[in-house]
């Protein structure tokens, strides 16, 4: 009796212990194809990889030793190609995995500060947009963005309007390159993107592509104003949105998450 107990508790165990090797497996692939999905490189080499254990598998099957010999080598050393060059993917896919961040920074500010930070921003990029001044303003979410500020100028200043119409102006050093805002801060100006290696239309030049590309390795919001048309676009998550000049307010509060619904308030109260 008591070994028959013993005998059905391990065969539930074990059949736990499936399901969550199961569901990890699930959730580390769900990450990866959804990294992969989202960025041009991460995509050419994922089809490099299948290629490579295509060619590994015929060469096995085969029985063809010395070409089976070389593909070992590329795939031995294309590891460590693989982590140098994909090393910011790697890194935001750890970053994602990991990410418990919290917004205490902002949770801080009273709903009445976090009104006029907006005022600041849209009031900054309407005026950019009318005057067709080219801008790119990005900002840092749930993952750090400090090896980017670390290629511009540091500022730490406080978001005005004044200040990034200053900055865009073409006649400053500081004009070329992307202003980053962590929490309500500008950390710095002229900083460099990766661009993307999407296929885009040729209306979309490197400011676009920059934007782009950060939103591809991080999750960022970028604010792109185009110098030609003055439009206003966000990048985020790989894709470039256009925004009305009316809808920028509003779909800055959507994308910033800075203003706590009712329901979530209540929650925290409880
Ligand atoms: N990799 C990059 N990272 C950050 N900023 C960049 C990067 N590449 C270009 N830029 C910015 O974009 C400017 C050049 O924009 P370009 O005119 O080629 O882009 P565009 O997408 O056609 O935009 P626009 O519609 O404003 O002309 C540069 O002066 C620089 O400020």
């Amino acid at each position: 009796m008591i070994a028959g107990i013993e005998v059905n508790l391990s065969l539930i165990l074990n059949i736990i212990r499936t399901i969550i090797d199961l569901l990890l497996v699930w959730y580390i692939l769900y990450l990866g194809i959804s990294m992969f999905k989202q960025n041009m490189r991460t995509m050419q080499l994922f089809k490099g990889v299948l290629i490579i254990l295509l060619i590994k598998l015929v060469t096995s099957v085969l029985g063809l030793s010395t070409m089976s010999y070389l593909v070992d080598t590329v795939l031995t050393w294309g590891i460590i190609a693989v982590i140098v060059i994909f090393q910011p993917e790697i890194r935001s896919l750890l970053e994602k995995m990991g990410q418990t961040k919290r917004d205490y920074h902002m949770e801080r500010l009273s709903n009445d500060q976090k009104e006029h930070l907006l005022d600041e921003i849209v009031d900054s990029v309407t005026k950019l947009s009318e005057t067709q001044t080219g801008a790119l303003i990005t900002f840092e979410r749930g993952q750090s963005l400090i090896d980017y500020i670390n290629t511009g100028t540091k500022i730490n200043a406080d978001i005005k309007s004044e200040l990034f119409n200053t900055i865009f102006w073409e006649g400053t050093p500081l004009h070329d390159g992307a202003v980053i805002i962590k929490d309500d801060r500008v950390v710095c100006a002229a900083a460099f993107f990766p661009p993307t290696q999407k296929d885009l239309s040729p209306i979309y030049g490197a400011r676009h592509r920059a934007a782009i590309g950060i939103s591809e390795i991080t999750d960022s919001l970028t604010v792109v104003v185009s110098e030609e048309t003055g439009t206003i676009s966000f990048a985020i998550k790989g894709e470039l949105i256009k925004i009305p000049r009316k809808e920028l307010r509003a779909s800055l509060v959507n994308e910033l998450g800075w203003f706590k619904s009712e329901d979530e308030e209540g929650d925290e109260d409880e």
